[in-house]
């Protein structure tokens, strides 16, 4: 059932974007069936010999040399239609795996090492994909091979069907080693991502500093080498295994053969058989061992062919599951935001990173959120972008229920900036323009963006403005520096001009202090046009200079709001946030120092 849902969605497939190949696949049986007819015209050519039939020679020696021509001819058209498909339908489902995971609504399957595994073995695997007309047209070669040769075996001599039948082991080994194989991928899958993500962490340019500094190439190469090894180990087993299987099964078949053969070059010795029915049979011994070895393989191939569509449909079922049929239109109905109650709990955490956070913002509101490493920050920052859902409590934004509408759809109305922005390597303008899709193409509200992200300096520094490309890795593409990179996304942030929601998740980390003055300017500015649009802006920071110009401050510790006011009330009230306050503006010392040589 499983197998006949793979090969429907996989050959329906392959068939619609790639016909030509698809078809062309075909000339392979064509050759596989000529090619057959060889061993018969050999047995003709030897028998004619043997009788001293020059013409009859003559002519079995013309047409074998034209049916070896017409096969290779096939062959070659077929296999390059086959290699072409192969790539085209391998691109198309790497192309949509990418896609799937990318709109995936929420962020939660991310976060998940269950999801990461069958992901890993899916993107592994996934050149099966592309071969699915490819093991279908294979098991037909096979099946044509195997009709080809009984008969001919047949005829030549009937007992060539106990060799015939000695090479079912061969084949019945196929699920054997199938569902091996499906134990061994399950059991490689999580340290083959380790091994992957160690590799990857020694050859990204962003981690060639830290590696040098700390001389970390000796012992990641160790780590990633045990990983490598614990990845191998299950498929160094499954490769002894079925070496010690494949042994097995063609001992019996062999050992079938010779008995065969010799029963036969007896009989021939005695006269009751003839020389054409030898050759024909020894010929066929070689014959029948291959296509007994090729319909294994291709049991295999179908079978990792269906668990890897398998996975695939997993991976579709999973995407239809979290995208929950809601409306994609947003009628606003009312004003401000308004969280009640809102937990959330990483998947697998034993306890919420965010507890019953309750607030209400009037639009215009520029909120200030503070706390600790670990406080809850950024979670909340994501669950009021709607990047993760709540695990209980509601998020309500001008009237508009989040947990009542399409993710997707919440997210248009949203805007943001992460301190782990993602550097696109497009052009200046593009890198910023994505921000606002549709306006995206429109450089005079990039150029507003800029400004609104105080990033003009960084269009000025670069050789074509907004054309230049970034990332040294392309043509004429240069880089930037982190704040400059930083610059950028919070243009990019800058791009819907009237979102109901801007959320800044410690936007300015790595920007100097003249940049930041710059920026606060702005973002006040922004924050009183959104006042008139009505767009709250939920600002994450660490540094309580910004945070005193917010209406209002929420303090968080352990994912509760443990202080909420404006900045003048808060310090009056002496709490937690005049005490973090207090400490950064005199400048962090450690407390061990005494207090007199602190100022
Ligand atoms: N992907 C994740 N999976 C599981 N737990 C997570 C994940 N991300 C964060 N956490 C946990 O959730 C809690 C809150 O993390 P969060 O990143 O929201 O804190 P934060 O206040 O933004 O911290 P910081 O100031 O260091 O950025 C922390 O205890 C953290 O360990």
């Amino acid at each position: 059932m499983k197998l006949i849902r793979a090969l429907r969605l996989l050959v329906s497939t392959s068939v619609r974007i790639a016909p030509a190949s698809s078809i062309g696949c075909l000339a392979e049986t064509a050759g596989v069936i000529v090619s057959l007819l060889n061993s018969w015209m050999l047995a003709v050519l030897v028998a004619a010999a043997a009788r001293g039939d020059v013409d009859r020679m003559i002519l079995a020696a013309v047409v074998l040399v034209g049916q070896i021509a017409v096969s290779r001819v096939l062959f070659l058209v077929g296999m390059n239609a086959r290699m072409n498909q192969l790539e085209i339908v391998g691109q198309e489902f790497a192309g949509r795996i990418a896609y799937i995971t990318a709109t995936l609504p929420t962020l939660e399957p991310l976060d998940d090492p269950k999801y990461l595994d069958q992901l890993h073995i899916l993107k592994e695997q996934q050149g099966a994909l592309g071969m699915a007309v490819n093991t279908l047209l294979n098991q037909l070669n096979s099946l044509v091979g195997v009709i080809c040769v009984l008969t001919l075996a047949t005829a030549a001599d009937p007992r060539m069907l106990f060799v015939a039948a000695a090479s079912l082991p061969t084949v019945l080994a196929g699920p054997v080693v199938a569902r091996w194989q499906a134990r061994t991928e399950a059991a490689s899958a999580e340290p083959g991502r380790l091994a992957q993500a160690l590799l990857g962490l020694g050859i990204a340019p962003a981690h060639a500093g830290e590696f040098r500094v700390f001389g970390l190439a000796g012992p990641l190469r160790a780590r990633q080498a045990a990983a490598s090894r614990a990845w191998r180990a299950p498929m160094l087993g499954l490769a002894i295994k079925e070496s010690t299987l494949t042994a097995a099964t063609q001992v019996v078949f062999f050992g079938a053969a010779a008995v065969v053969i010799g029963w036969m070059v007896h009989d021939a010795l005695a006269g009751t058989v003839g020389i054409a029915a030898i050759t024909l049979s020894i010929l066929l011994v070689t014959r029948l061992q291959n296509v007994s070895s090729e319909m294994r393989a291709i049991i295999g191939q179908a079978a990792s062919m269906s668990r890897t569509a398998g996975r695939y449909l997993w991976l579709v079922e999973l995407a239809d599951r979290l995208a929950v049929d809601r409306p994609t239109e947003l009628t606003p109905s009312g004003s401000g935001l308004r969280l009640s109650g809102v937990c959330y709990r990483y998947p697998g955490a034993d306890h919420d990173a965010v507890r019953s956070v309750s607030l209400e913002l009037t639009p215009g509101t520029v909120l200030a959120v503070v706390g600790e490493n670990g406080a809850g920050k950024s979670t909340l920052a994501e669950l009021i972008a709607g990047i993760r859902t709540p695990t209980s409590g509601r998020v309500v934004c001008a009237g508009i229920d989040q947990a009542a509408v399409d993710p997707s759809a919440w997210r248009q109305q949203v805007s943001a900036a992460f301190q782990d922005h993602v550097r696109f390597e497009f052009l200046v303008s593009e890198t910023v323009g994505i921000g606002d899709l549709p306006a995206s193409a429109d450089s005079d509200l990039v150029l507003q963006a800029v400004r609104a992200g105080a990033a003009e300096g960084v269009v000025a520094a670069v050789p074509r403005g907004l054309d230049t490309q970034l990332g040294s890795a392309w043509p004429d593409g240069v880089d930037l520096s982190g704040g400059q990179w930083q610059r950028l996304a919070i243009a990019r942030s800058m791009m819907r001009r009237t979102p109901l929601v801007r959320v800044l998740d410690e936007p300015t980390a790595a920007l100097d202090a003249l940049t930041e003055h710059q920026l606060f300017d702005r973002y006040a500015e922004a924050a009183r046009t959104g006042r008139v649009s009505g767009t709250i802006t939920i600002l994450v920071t660490h540094r309580f200079s910004t945070v005193a110009a917010a209406d209002l401050v929420i303090v968080l510790d352990h994912g509760r709001i443990v202080e909420q006011g404006a900045h003048d009330q808060l310090i009056a009230a002496n709490g937690r946030y005049a005490e973090l306050y207090n400490l950064q503006a005199r400048g962090y010392r450690p407390t061990t120092e005494p207090e007199e040589t602190i100022s």
